[in-house]
């Protein structure tokens, strides 16, 4: 008999077929916890893949059979690790396949928050372009400027090189440990945080949600940064003492914002970040590209089909519980 799965996002039809090739799907859309159906077919379900949603201790309990999670993502911060850990359930997920795409987003971000894009876009638009435009349309340059990276793993080196070789940068890092390929590549210089927000035109999180990285950035570090400094979060929202950061921006401590990712997603229609003109705020769409997303998808596909099937060989979160 093939195992039992719950798929938890709409797939691709081919990959969705590929899942049903090897196992009996059960297929959600979300982890709702008040959906009966769900619950039964976690009762039986071997393997779990989605993303979103949160898997921690209680969601555990109702999946008794659980031997692998994949989740259609790099970061992995909405799973419990050490639960799963407990109970032997391995952990997959997709760090290679968006690392470029999450790059020019933040590239993207940056340029945008900078030149003034959508601010400027959206005067065009309400008929304001009426004869030659003024120093009130001008934006600021980002050749040439320094950019500090928070965490300079798979995706914080890809932007190093974007801004290196694409833009001169002089680029600063922060990282758990000093990172010799970045330095010598792109001639980037290790700095403790507070000396990398003092020094840095622009600010990029790339950096992973954990107990260490919550509210990094709050209101002290905020203060330490350049008045016309921008700030980009890339990485998680949680990073960033978001009200701390909304005081910043209003009060003009720090110049703009580039923001893909916040404190609650979707980010309510009340929240103030959305009635600043120096703010851009995206829908999480780092990975958001019908490739990338696609690759994702497979990987993580491929990853469960090895988990249950084979032997796990790659992209395994928590491989000890292998042993
Ligand atoms: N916005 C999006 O759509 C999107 C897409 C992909 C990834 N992400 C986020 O970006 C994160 C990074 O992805 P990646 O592939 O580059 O991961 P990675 O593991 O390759 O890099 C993370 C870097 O952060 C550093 N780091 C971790 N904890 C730290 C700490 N306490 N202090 C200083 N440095 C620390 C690590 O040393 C590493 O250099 C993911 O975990 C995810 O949360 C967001
Ligand atoms: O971690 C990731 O892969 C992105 O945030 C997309 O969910």
């Amino acid at each position: 008999m093939k195992p039992s799965i719950v798929l938890y996002k709409k797939l691709p039809a081919d990959l969705h077929a590929r899942l049903e090739q090897h196992f009996t799907v059960h297929a959600f859309d979300g982890l709702a916890p008040d959906n009966d159906a769900l619950k039964q077919a976690l009762q039986q379900a071997e393997g779990l893949i989605g993303s979103g949603g949160k898997v921690d201790d209680a969601f555990l309990r109702q999946a008794p059979r659980l031997r692998a999670a994949s989740t259609i993502s790099v970061g992995y911060d909405n799973f419990d690790v050490a639960a799963l850990n407990q109970r032997g359930v391995l952990l997959l997920h997709t760090p290679t396949e968006l690392t470029d795409t999450v790059a020019d987003t933040a590239m993207a971000l940056m340029l945008t928050c900078a030149r003034r894009i959508v601010e400027v876009a959206e005067r065009v638009k309400a008929g304001e372009w009426q004869g030659s435009i003024g120093s009130d349309w001008f934006g600021s340059d980002v050749h040439h400027k320094t950019l500090g990276i928070l965490g300079m793993g798979r995706i914080g080196m890809a932007l190093a090189q974007r801004a290196h070789f694409g833009f001169n940068m002089p680029i600063l890092y922060n990282a758990r440990r000093h990172h010799p390929q970045a330095e010598e590549r792109f001639n980037a210089r290790y700095c403790d945080v507070d000396a990398l927000l003092a020094e840095a035109d622009f600010v990029c999180i790339t950096l992973p949600l954990t107990e260490q990285t919550h509210h990094l950035i709050g209101r002290q570090q905020l203060a330490n940064m350049k008045s016309s400094a921008i700030l980009i979060n890339i990485g998680r929202g949680p990073v960033v003492d978001e009200a701390a950061l909304i005081e910043a921006l209003q009060s003009g401590t720090l110049k703009a914002a580039g923001l893909d990712v916040f404190e609650q997603e979707p980010l309510p229609s009340s929240s103030p970040l959305l009635t600043l003109p120096n703010v851009v705020a995206l829908p999480h769409i780092g990975s958001a590209t019908h490739e990338t997303r696609y690759s994702m998808a497979a990987c993580a596909v491929d990853n469960l089909i090895a988990a249950l099937t084979g032997k796990p060989d790659r992209n395994c979160v928590n491989p000890q519980v292998l042993k």
